[in-house]
């Protein structure tokens, strides 16, 4: 029926701009600060920059800075690390390639109170 259905525009990963109708489930998958976390380990390493999520397992070995410095960000947000490092364009080519989804975005209100992620994990729980 029309109410499950819903027309979103999605920002791929390589920046085209795609108008595209999906049945309620959403076409870019989207993980939580939690479920990120659960992959901190060289086996399963992911990573957030700028609110998107990596799976960065199979490129660790390879990074020309070394492995030591992905895994300290390993299930966290390495924003701050890779920008202030510098990375050159490529990296941030090598970066996109990793791409798994968006982190879950927490209601403007909810951020306004200050309670962000915490709310949200709250409402995943009890839904
Ligand atoms: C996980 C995503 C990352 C990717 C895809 C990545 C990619 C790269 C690439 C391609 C280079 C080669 C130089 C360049 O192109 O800029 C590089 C160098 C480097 N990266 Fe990363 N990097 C990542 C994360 C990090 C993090 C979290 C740090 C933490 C500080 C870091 C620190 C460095 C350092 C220090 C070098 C310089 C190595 C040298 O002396 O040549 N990188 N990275």
């Amino acid at each position: 029926d029309s109410n499950s259905m819903a027309v979103a525009a999605v920002v791929s990963p390589s920046a085209h701009l795609q108008t595209t109708v999906t049945h309620r489930s959403p076409r870019v998958p989207e993980f939580s600060k939690d479920e990120v976390a659960d992959h901190c380990e060289i086996h399963s390493c992911w990573i957030i920059v700028c609110d998107k999520v990596y799976d960065v397992t199979n490129f660790t070995r390879e990074h020309p800075g070394g492995l030591d410095v992905i895994m300290e960000y390993a299930g966290r947000d390495a924003t701050v690390a890779f920008m202030d490092k510098g990375h050159s364009k490529d990296a941030w080519i090598v970066l996109s390639g990793y791409y798994i989804g968006e982190l879950v975005k927490v209601s403007d209100n909810a951020l306004t109170m200050g309670i962000g992620q915490d709310v949200h994990s709250l409402m995943l729980e009890n839904a």
